[in-house]
Order: C-alpha cells, then sequence, then structure tokens
C-alpha cells in the first residue's frame, strides 16, 4: 500500500462524482440532502436508479470504504466493527418508540429531546445518547444540541402512518408499510440470538456440519432445536413475529434494481392468459409490479397456508378485483411435494432457495422441473454472490449470456467491497438461522444442473453486479 494506491482510490471517487453531476445536470437537477427525507419519487431520485449513476455510486461506495478501511489505525477500525451490533439495538428503541413519525411531523427544525422523551414516556438521557449514536452514523440530524431531525436515512423507517394514529393502534404497526422497520425489529430482535450462538454452533461435533433446517444456531440461541424456522415462526406466541416476516419481505424489494422484476424476463412475450406460478411467493408482493404491467398475464401465489391467508387479505385491500376476478390465485402448497399446476409459462422462485442447503433446494426444483412443459422457464431471483478476489473463468461462467461481470478499476477489490456487503451479511444471516446460503454462479447452477435445470441466461437488471435473474430451461426428466 502506497499514497499512490490511496490516491487512486480518491481518484476514482472523484470521476465516479463528475458522473453524477453530469447526469443530474444534464436535467438540471441537484444530488438529494442528506438533511432530508427520502422520496423514492422524487426526480433526482429516478437519475440515479439509473445504471450509469448506480454503477458511480457503487464506485463511491467502495472507494471510499476501502480509503477508510486502509489509512485509519487498525485497532480503532476493529473495535468499530465489535460495536456494530449496538446500532441496530437503538434504532430498532426508536423505532418501537415512533420517533421517525414523531420527527416526520415537525420537519427539518427538529424536536428537543425533552419533548420526544416526554412524549413517549422515556428516560430523555437514554434517548438523547440514542438519538446522538445514530446520528453519528448519518441516520438523523442533530440540528441543534439535543434536538433531532428526521433525514434522508432515518426517514426509510417511517412506517407511513401519523405518530398519533401509530399511538391509537393496537394490532401490528408494520402493516401496509415499506417493510424496512419490520426488517430491523425482525433482524435486531427475533434473529438476534443467532449471531450469539453461531461460534458454538460451528464448532459442537454434534451441529457443526448440519445442513438441516431444524438444527440451527438460530434455533439453539432461541431454544426451538428440533423444529424448523418457518414452524416455529407460526406458532401462537410468535404471531408479531410472522407478521414482520411478512410485511418485511416488502424491504427486500430495495436489495434489487427498482422494479427489476419487470426485466427479470420477457413478460410481454408470454401468450394471452398464461399462468405465472411464484413458488414460495410469500404475501405476492413481487407480483405485484407484474400485475399492474401486464394485464395478459395470470399468477398463482403458492406458499404455505397461514402466509397465504395474510396474502389474500393484502390482496383483497391493495387490489379488490385480483382475487375475486381469478387473475390472481392463491394456493397452500408444501415445496416438497409434487407440484400440481402442469401448465404454468413461468415458475417464479425469488428468495427461496437461499433459505435451504443444497439438498434440500434441488429437492424443490425437482418438483418444478417434473411439473415443466417443454416451454416453461424457470426465474430463479436470488443474490449471485461474487468472490472478493478477480474473478475467476468459473465464476464469470462466460458460457452463460449476462453472467460475466464487468472488471473493476484498480486498486478496488473484484466485489466492490463494502457494495457487497448486504449480500454478504444476508449469507450470514441465512447460515445462522436456515443452515442455507447466498450462492455464486457455480453453486447456483450446481442445484440446477442437480434438478435438471439449464441456465440459459442470467439477467443483472441494469448492470446490477449483486443481484440476478436466472432464466433456466428443463433437461430430460428427473425422477
Ligand atoms: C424469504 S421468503 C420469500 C417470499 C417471496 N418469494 C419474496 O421474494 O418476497 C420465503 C418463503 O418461503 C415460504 N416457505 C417456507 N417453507 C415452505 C414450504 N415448505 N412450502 C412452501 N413455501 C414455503 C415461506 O413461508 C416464505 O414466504
Amino acid at each position: 500500500m502506497t499514497i499512490a494506491t490511496l490516491r487512486k482510490l480518491a481518484a476514482i471517487i472523484n470521476a465516479a462524482l463528475d458522473t453524477l453531476e453530469r447526469e443530474l445536470a444534464a436535467e438540471s437537477l441537484e444530488f438529494p440532502t442528506l438533511d432530508a427525507p427520502y422520496d423514492s419519487t422524487a426526480p433526482p431520485e429516478g437519475v440515479l436508479e439509473r445504471e450509469s449513476a448506480a454503477h458511480a455510486i457503487d464506485l463511491i461506495v467502495a472507494a471510499s470504504s476501502q480509503l477508510c478501511a486502509s489509512v485509519r489505525k487498525p485497532t480503532l477500525t476493529m473495535v468499530e466493527l465489535a460495536w456494530q451490533h449496538m446500532l441496530p439495538a437503538a434504532l430498532r428503541f426508536l423505532t418501537a418508540i415512533d420517533v421517525i413519525e414523531l420527527l416526520a411531523d415537525v420537519g427539518p427544525q427538529g424536536m428537543h429531546v425533552q419533548d420526544i422523551a416526554q412524549k413517549a414516556d422515556v428516560d430523555s438521557e437514554k434517548l438523547a445518547h440514542a438519538l446522538r449514536f445514530c446520528a453519528t452514523y448519518h441516520v438523523f440530524t442533530e440540528v441543534a444540541p439535543d434536538v433531532f431531525a428526521n433525514n434522508r436515512l432515518s426517514s426509510v423507517l417511517n412506517k407511513g402512518k401519523s405518530y398519533d394514529v401509530l399511538q391509537t393502534m393496537s394490532g401490528s404497526k408494520y402493516e401496509d408499510t415499506n417493510g424496512h422497520a419490520a426488517w430491523l425489529e425482525l433482524n435486531s430482535s427475533t434473529f438476534l440470538p443467532a449471531a450469539a450462538s453461531l461460534t458454538q454452533h460451528n464448532t459442537d461435533p454434534r451441529t457443526k456440519f448440519s445442513k438441516e433446517p431444524t438444527c440451527t444456531a438460530l434455533a439453539r440461541g432461541a431454544g426451538f432445536e428440533g423444529k424448523s424456522l418457518f414452524a416455529w415462526l407460526e406458532e401462537p406466541q410468535n404471531g408479531p413475529a410472522l407478521q414482520a416476516f411478512g410485511v418485511s419481505m416488502r424491504a427486500t424489494e430495495a436489495w434489487e434494481t427498482q422494479d427489476a422484476i419487470l426485466e427479470a424476463f420477457d413478460w410481454s412475450s408470454l401468450p394471452e392468459g398464461s399462468v405465472v406460478v411464484d413458488i414460495g411467493g410469500g404475501i405476492g408482493n413481487i407480483v405485484f409490479p407484474l400485475y399492474e404491467r401486464f394485464p395478459h398475464l395470470r399468477f398463482e401465489v403458492q406458499d404455505r397456508g397461514k402466509t397465504c391467508m395474510h396474502g389474500q387479505a393484502v390482496w383483497n385491500k391493495k387490489y379488490p378485483d385480483a382475487i375475486a376476478s381469478g387473475r390472481v390465485t392463491f394456493r397452500e402448497h408444501n415445496f416438497f411435494e409434487a407440484q400440481p399446476r402442469t401448465d404454468a409459462a413461468v415458475f417464479l422462485i425469488r428468495h427461496c432457495v437461499h433459505n435451504w442447503a443444497d439438498a434440500y433446494a434441488v429437492k424443490i426444483l425437482q418438483h418444478l422441473r417434473n411439473a415443466a412443459q417443454p416451454s416453461t422457464r424457470l426465474v430463479v431471483a436470488e443474490h449471485i454472490l461474487p468472490y472478493a478476489c478477480a474473478a475467476s473463468v468459473l465464476d464469470a461462467r462466460s458460457d452463460i449470456p449476462g453472467a460475466s461481470l464487468e472488471p473493476v478499476p484498480e486498486p478496488l477489490l473484484a466485489n466492490l467491497g463494502r457494495v457487497c456487503g448486504n449480500a454478504c451479511s444476508l449469507d450470514q444471516l441465512m447460515q445462522s438461522i436456515l443452515n442455507a446460503k447466498e450462492r455464486t454462479l457455480e453453486e447456483h447452477a450446481r442445484i440446477l444442473e442437480g434438478s435438471a435445470w439449464k441456465i440459459e441466461r442470467v439477467n443483472r437488471v441494469r448492470g446490477d453486479r449483486l443481484y440476478g435473474h436466472i432464466v433456466a430451461a428443463p433437461q430430460s426428466r428427473v425422477g
């Protein structure tokens, strides 16, 4: 490492800022300020979603975090990493007492902690320190000593209801939200015991090689060994967690390029009345944009019984005609049993294979293969984990259209470091709560080939380096 290497990182940041400035200036727009709430519909946000701007932002995130890791005293960085769990703990506290919605009502001048504490009936000193901790990581702005306002980051956790309405609610506050507050709640409470138990689980001779969903770090930590996460979530005492889980799936849409599902497959090429079956579709949220944009298609969402019931209620509220007209159906179906729909044009499976170790994932995919017609296509929507080193021939899989990744500038990590951090965190979460994983392209290819599907192409919507839609066609039938 030399100063010249550090300057290369700074040059990457400067060049990427030039790109952002150019793209925004072309439309007489400014970069959105960190001090104002996030509005995904504002014109600058549309520009920032475009491929070239999104890539420039990735380069800034990768280069700036690599620069910080390079220049800062290592002991300070490692101490900071050891404390990372405190941030979601503080955010959960603030979300639970609806601070974000309270601050949304007062706007940029913010509110004094004494007033927030009085309304929320909590200790003002503890509250001030939690808010300052978050503001130090750019979530909330401390506009004056002990006066805090929402900003671009904190506003993402807004549950979309006024503070006063939230105080009158007896049921889940997460219903009809963007899912981000529910995702925070789930990860900072329900899933938290997994982190504390991971080392014990991975070193105990009884459990360290387990690939079973019933013998996980979370099951050990939360005391439900012998049951799977999904079965445990359905127990009566876990009603709020199950509901938070369902709603939090909405937040997962932010992992992908906006409305990526619309470009994940050539949906318009499907004949009138074609059926798209969303396997393990949860409440059917990924179907929302497809339902709106492609009126010639019909949809079946399959999941476990309770989730289907929840999904039907969500659809009846959001699209009263959808189920009534028969264009959307829900079916309780266990994807480890024979697939009842043999007329599917597309089997869509999003964020399900990452919940299972390879042997289980192959079983799920085999059932789909056995129900496929020659024209049926499988669309697997998942992360495609890039290696942290320069991509090998195997990772690029250059024989598969769309699989290769553009090289990144030196000296960045090949997976753009922190840009890949969320996918790697999810990978670790999957391991600790389900003995499962996010997969590299090689790992995806292995389970698909093992279930007689042949990858036709990988759609990386608008150049997305982390997330892919793998389109596969049936190979010769398996048993
Ligand atoms: C991570 S969620 C993904 C939901 C949805 N596909 C999405 O992308 O938002 C996994 C889904 O698999 C469902 N699931 C788990 N086990 C299942 C099974 N044996 N049969 C059918 N669905 C199952 C869960 O209920 C959950 O809705």
